[in-house]
């Protein structure tokens, strides 16, 4: 049994998350962390049966303390991720990070952490398969199509622009491609912003409206022909198997993997 312990319980994926791990024989669900108080018990929130009789707690020092987890999902806010995965490792507890938000420096010093303390660390801008395979087959287009730009689609309730997937997908084309700026040399924005953002020259859109959920498109433009790389999560359930899959994974680590391409 994986004693698991999940941040952001009401949340969109936290929910999701809640009623996969409470069904899945091989992980317990020993805690979860909330921000505002909703009771000593989960069951007691509106969002969960009666049966679910997991302790909730409002500060992750003292579940960590109270409950010492093996894993510690956290599906909460760009502002609180960075904290939670520091603590956790500090404390012994494995983090699966699906929050997204993390700054490079963050990052970097989790990794750090994580290796001195010879403790695994998942970090998954993205856990739907689909997903994963469009950023590794965009990094393999990007040899042959060095001309790419990318566009996110999310629903109007995420924080952080752009996403960590599409964050992750220059990352990846960015380290194979060949040196290259693209674009006219004297390409001007009438209106700030009308050419997205960039990472390191490789353009990225980030679309928000109510109805989406998480879509990308990486756009490759070559000489008379356009290749296009989709993936659509249509529910919260997309994300789940990479959640368990995460999860039993973490336990074998001895360091942070930042990506389930890496360990796929
Ligand atoms: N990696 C993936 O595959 C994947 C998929 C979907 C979403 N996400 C990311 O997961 C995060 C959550 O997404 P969401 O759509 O569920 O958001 P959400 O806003 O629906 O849920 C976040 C939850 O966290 C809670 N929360 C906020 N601060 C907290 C704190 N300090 N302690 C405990 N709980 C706290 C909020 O009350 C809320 O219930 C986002 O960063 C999103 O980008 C990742
Ligand atoms: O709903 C979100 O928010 C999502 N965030 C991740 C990202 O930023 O890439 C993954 C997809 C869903």
């Amino acid at each position: 049994m994986i004693r698991v312990a999940i941040g952001g319980p009401r949340g969109k994926m936290g929910q999701e998350a809640v009623h996969t791990i409470m069904n899945n024989e091989n992980m317990e669900l020993v805690a979860v962390l909330d921000h505002r108080e909703i009771g000593e018990l989960l069951s007691e929130s509106p969002e969960f049966p009666a049966s679910y009789d997991v302790p909730v707690f409002l500060d992750l020092d003292t579940l960590i303390t109270m409950i010492s987890p093996d894993v510690f999902l956290d599906l909460t806010t760009p502002h609180q991720v960075f904290e939670h995965t520091k603590l956790c490792l500090q404390r012994n507890v494995r983090p699966v990070i699906g929050t997204t938000g993390f700054t490079d420096e963050q990052l970097q010093h989790c990794t750090t952490l994580a290796k001195n303390n010879k403790l695994g660390c998942i970090v998954a801008p993205n856990f739907a398969i689909g997903a994963v395979l469009m950023m590794k087959f965009a990094a393999m287009a990007a040899v042959y199509f060095p001309d790419v730009e990318i566009i996110e689609m999310h629903h109007d309730q995420k924080l952080d622009a752009p996403s960590g997937t599409a964050y992750k997908t220059a990352q990846m084309i960015a380290e194979v491609r060949p040196s290259h700026k693209q674009g006219h040399p004297n390409e001007e924005e009438t209106i700030a912003g009308a050419r997205g953002a960039s990472f390191d020259g490789i353009p990225i859109h980030s679309v928000r409206l109510p109805g989406l959920i998480a879509h990308q498109q990486v756009l490759f433009g070559g000489e008379g022909q356009l290749f296009t790389l989709r993936h659509d999560s249509f529910n919260r359930q997309s994300f789940m198997s990479g959640v368990t899959f995460s999860i039993n994974q973490v336990m074998d680590l001895t360091e942070l993997v930042y990506g389930l391409e890496n360990i796929l």
